[in-house]
């Protein structure tokens, strides 16, 4: 199902934050949001994960509104990793983890046979089999930040809205979960991820959403928004684009715009 943001409005504490933003966003595709620092990249995916209050427009999956949908219900169709998620409990990763299929099941039940099998997809696509045992905070960031996403992952979400997922990764761990995000896509799910990295994102994106100061600057298939203008309007950086050897655009800043 398309989620669809309509002519949406967000203000938080009294600035307005986003301004009449549109764009769909479709399933089996990976949408790159990119922007400059306050831009309103993680106000737009919490909105599209109904985590705060919309002052105008909509947000829909389908035909529904999200912020209507019960809780639970938006939960198992809705997947979100914050930026910067701290974990309050000293528990083993696997519980952690669990806690992704907890709105598949009735509270306090135990584990089926299903959630055991999306934890353990969840567990191969993060390389966090190593790490189950072993208690959060005593954790890398970048450990951490994989068990995060395996939690998410594990919910089987027919959305997965990720925020920075690849914030405090090694370039391996970075290109592994890019192409596990890809494969998801690539099943048929919803994949929209907050990204700072040019690079990155002409690898992973098949649709780009630039956001300038809260409004959309340009939207639309990778190849035709990532261009030297568009970047250089948007983030005041000149970047060299060209296609890399699976014809993707490859991004590499040159530095701040002259001239
Ligand atoms: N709770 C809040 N109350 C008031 N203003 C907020 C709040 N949260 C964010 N903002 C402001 O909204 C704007 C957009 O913030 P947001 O976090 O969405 O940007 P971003 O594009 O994700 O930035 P970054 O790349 O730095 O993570 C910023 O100016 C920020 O200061």
């Amino acid at each position: 199902m398309d989620l669809t943001i309509d002519r949406l409005g967000v203000t938080l504490a009294g600035r307005a934050v986003l301004h009449d933003i549109t764009a769909t966003f479709r399933p089996g595709r990976v949408t790159a949001i990119l922007g400059p620092n306050g831009a309103g990249k993680s106000t737009l995916v919490k909105a599209m994960a109904a985590l705060v209050a919309i002052q105008s427009g909509a947000i829909r999956l389908g035909e529904r509104d999200v912020a209507a949908l019960d809780p639970r219900d938006r939960a198992r169709r809705i997947g979100y990793l914050p930026q910067d998620a701290a974990i309050h409990w000293n528990v083993p990763a696997r519980d952690v983890i669990a806690l992704g299929r907890a709105q598949h099941h009735a509270p306090f039940a135990g584990l089926s046979e299903g959630d055991h099998a999306a934890i353990a997809d969840a567990v191969a696509a993060t390389a966090t089999a190593d790490l189950l045992n072993r208690p959060v905070n005593e954790l890398s960031g970048g450990e951490r930040a994989r068990v995060l996403l395996a939690r998410v992952l594990a919910g089987a979400p027919q959305w997965l809205l990720a925020d920075e997922p690849l914030a405090s990764l090694d370039p391996a761990h970075q290109i592994d979960i890019l192409d596990r995000l890809r494969a998801r896509a690539a099943a048929g799910a919803g994949v929209a991820i907050v990204l700072h990295d040019l690079v990155q994102a002409g690898r992973a994106a098949d649709d780009v959403l630039l956001l300038k100061a809260g409004r959309v600057a340009a939207f639309g298939p990778a190849a035709q928004v990532l261009t030297p203008a568009n970047l250089r309007a948007v983030f005041a950086i000149d970047v060299s684009v060209t296609a890399d050897s699976a014809g993707r655009p490859l991004c590499i800043p040159i530095g701040r715009a002259t001239g």
